[in-house]
């Protein structure tokens, strides 16, 4: 393992402390890795959905990420929240530059149902940043939305995760079964074959920032420098703990417990 692993989101705020910038600092923290951050917005959010947004000018969030990477040693990213084309097209040109693993969580709507990018970035990020990626993170809705497939079985989730790598370049494709019935499966496919991800379903409806803590586990264990593999295989684990030990706090979907992995015994 390296001596400190550095790891960079670049991603949307979220005050209420369960998904966006904040999950992915408490979990980059939680797997000792070093975190920093670029925030493209800041979203007025809680457990209940989000009640305003404000992104950042471009120019300002460009400036941020020249800031870490000219300075900062950098060794995987995550992308969340892009919520304009504007954005996209600036970090397309930035990305290129960093060579090291790029993975991308393709945020497009909260949990509450909320949107949180343009209707028309949706095209742009499948189309321009998914190539670059070395993973890509997509939820059913989200991997519906890449594909314009609709995923109902777990033999569709597998035909995605093929799809997104032939069709639309992404190295890796992670599709996340938590919005399906019956265990929560995951799969991953990597370019050669499919591997699965599987915990049993726990009951709770306390699952704000799920994605988010799961991409940045992704990316932290990337950091240290585990093979793709393994560091979903890890990252698995810590967003089960983190679920299955999640918080009731707050009047809607409560957060996951960024800490739950220690009493778990989650490799790290
Ligand atoms: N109720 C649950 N029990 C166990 N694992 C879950 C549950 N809900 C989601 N997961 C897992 O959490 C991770 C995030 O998945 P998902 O909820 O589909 O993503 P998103 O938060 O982006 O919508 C995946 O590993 C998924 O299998
Ligand atoms: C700023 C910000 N980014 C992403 C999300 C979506 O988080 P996700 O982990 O996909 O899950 P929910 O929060 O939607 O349950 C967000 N809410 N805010």
């Amino acid at each position: 393992m390296r001596n400190i692993p550095c790891a960079l989101t670049i991603a949307g705020t979220d005050p209420s402390g369960g998904a966006g910038i904040h999950a992915d600092l408490k979990t980059f923290q939680e797997l000792k890795t070093y975190g920093m951050s670029v925030i493209t917005s800041v979203v007025a959010q809680n457990t209940t959905g989000v009640q305003a947004v404000h992104h950042i000018p471009v120019n300002m969030i460009e400036q941020q990420l020249d800031s870490v990477i000219s300075d900062m040693p950098l060794h995987a990213f995550k992308t969340g929240m892009i919520p304009t084309i504007e954005i996209m097209e600036m970090l397309a040109g930035k990305v290129s530059e960093l060579d090291v693993p790029y993975v991308m969580d393709p945020v497009m709507v909260a949990t509450s149902g909320d949107p949180l990018i343009a209707e028309d970035a949706r095209t742009y990020l499948r189309d321009h940043l998914l190539p670059m990626t070395s993973l890509v993170t997509p939820n059913i809705s989200e991997a519906e939305e890449i594909t314009g497939e609709k995923i109902e079985t777990l033999e569709d989730m597998r035909c995605a995760a093929a799809l997104i790598v032939h069709e639309f370049g992404a190295g890796a494709a992670l599709i996340k079964g938590g919005h399906l019935k019956g265990d929560a499966i995951d799969f991953l496919y990597d370019g050669e074959s499919i591997h699965s991800f599987s915990s049993e379903r726990i009951e709770t409806t306390n699952t704000h920032g799920t994605g988010c803590t799961y991409s940045a586990a992704i990316t932290a264990y990337l950091s240290q420098g585990y093979s793709l593999g393994d560091a979903v295989k890890q990252a698995k684990d810590f967003v089960t703990a983190a679920i299955r030990h999640s918080f009731s706090i707050g009047k809607g979907n409560g957060p996951t417990n960024h800490w739950a992995h220690r009493s778990e015994g989650v490799e790290q």
